[in-house]
């Protein structure tokens, strides 16, 4: 029944899953559209009270799937649900169109006392909501947020993490040690609030909170889930509330942004292929961007990667990161 609940719900059906009930080592409860909570019957030794996201940006299915894959291990009993659990399916619509979003990026709404309307803004006032009460109601347990995507391009590190900015949050190296086990190759702290769903945990919660880019856009059906094989252990270490596998962070390539490019008018281009790689790097004097309002953007006294380069988001909008080496932190 819960492994149903995704295809269930992404398919307007989620009232033939009763609104509670059993499942092994625990319960199960429906807080509305795409919210599953779990909670175990006893908690393990490294608990967290655990939320994983998917589908925040309606195409990004491979996580969708991951999940999928997590919650029939919980229901066959082959995990022994250890932790709170809040599974999040994120923009609905969006994932049934298999589209980023339908109106606006959901992605960048979740702020507390936001004023828009829309499908959009609704979702994230109702996430924002359910995250508040999971992490109130299991307060005495560390809170985690994992907010689970894909990229639209390819990556020289296809699987990486990024770091919301907060100057309040400290991340346990614990984190990074768990991340380059699970075989992220590289992580990227962002240099200021940027309103996403891991943010939102970060900074109004104090959680361990992060963006997970789990490879490249594909749709249902598409995904190679075996090169997320060791994340589902990561995950599944999670859900247990024991230890997870740890390696050496300096494993991982890190990267902080240095810029973040905007889009201000509807002129704006970027001047590389579209199908350039997250990670590129660009030598200084090269322009990368041409805005009519603003004009040209040329790299500065040294090199630049690209991350995330979009040129047709919202005016704006952030059309990229700019980002440079950072050195890892030393534990
Ligand atoms: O591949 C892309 O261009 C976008 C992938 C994506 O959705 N990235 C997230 C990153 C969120 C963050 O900065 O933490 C996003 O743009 O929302
Ligand atoms: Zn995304």
């Amino acid at each position: 029944m819960l492994s149903d609940w995704l295809d269930l719900t992404l398919n307007e059906h989620s009232t033939a899953v009763p609104e509670e009930g059993r499942i092994p080592f625990g319960r199960y409860r429906l807080l509305g559209p795409g919210m599953l909570e779990l909670e175990p019957h006893s908690v393990g030794s490294h608990a967290h009270a655990c939320i994983l996201s998917a589908g925040i940006h309606g195409n990004e299915t491979a996580p969708i799937e991951l999940l999928g894959e997590l919650l029939s291990m919980i229901e066959a009993g082959r995990l022994r649900l250890g932790a709170p659990l809040l599974i999040i399916l994120g923009n609905i619509p969006a994932i049934q169109a298999g589209q980023r979003f339908l109106d606006t990026n959901l992605n960048r709404l979740f702020q507390r006392g936001i004023q828009q309307d829309g499908v959009e803004p609704d979702r994230a006032r109702q996430l924002m909501r359910a995250v508040d009460g999971f992490y109130l109601r299991h307060s005495g347990l560390p809170p985690l947020h994992y907010d689970l995507h894909t990229a639209i391009r390819d990556s020289h590190y296809p699987r990486f993490v990024v770091e919301p900015y907060d100057e309040n949050a400290v991340t346990d190296d614990a984190q990074w040690q768990w991340f380059a086990a699970a075989d992220l190759q590289a992580v990227l702290h962002q240099h200021q609030h940027s309103w996403t769903f891991s943010h939102y945990s970060k900074h109004y919660h104090q959680a361990q909170s992060f963006t997970l880019e789990l490879g490249k856009v594909a749709p249902f059906g598409d995904n190679d889930l075996t090169s997320l094989r060791l994340m589902l252990c990561l995950l599944s270490a999670l859900v247990e509330g024991r230890e997870p596998p740890s390696d050496r962070a300096s494993r991982m390539a890190f990267f902080r942004v240095e810029h973040e490019l905007m889009r201000n008018s509807a002129g704006f281009q970027l001047c590389f292929d579209d199908d350039t790689p997250n990670f590129s790097e660009f030598a200084p004097g090269e322009r990368l961007a041409h805005d009519p309002s603003t004009g040209n953007f040329i790299v500065g006294d040294r090199p630049l990667a690209v991350v995330f380069p979009n040129a047709n988001v919202e005016i704006g909008a952030r059309a990229a990161l700019l980002v440079v080496p950072s050195p890892p932190p030393t534990p």
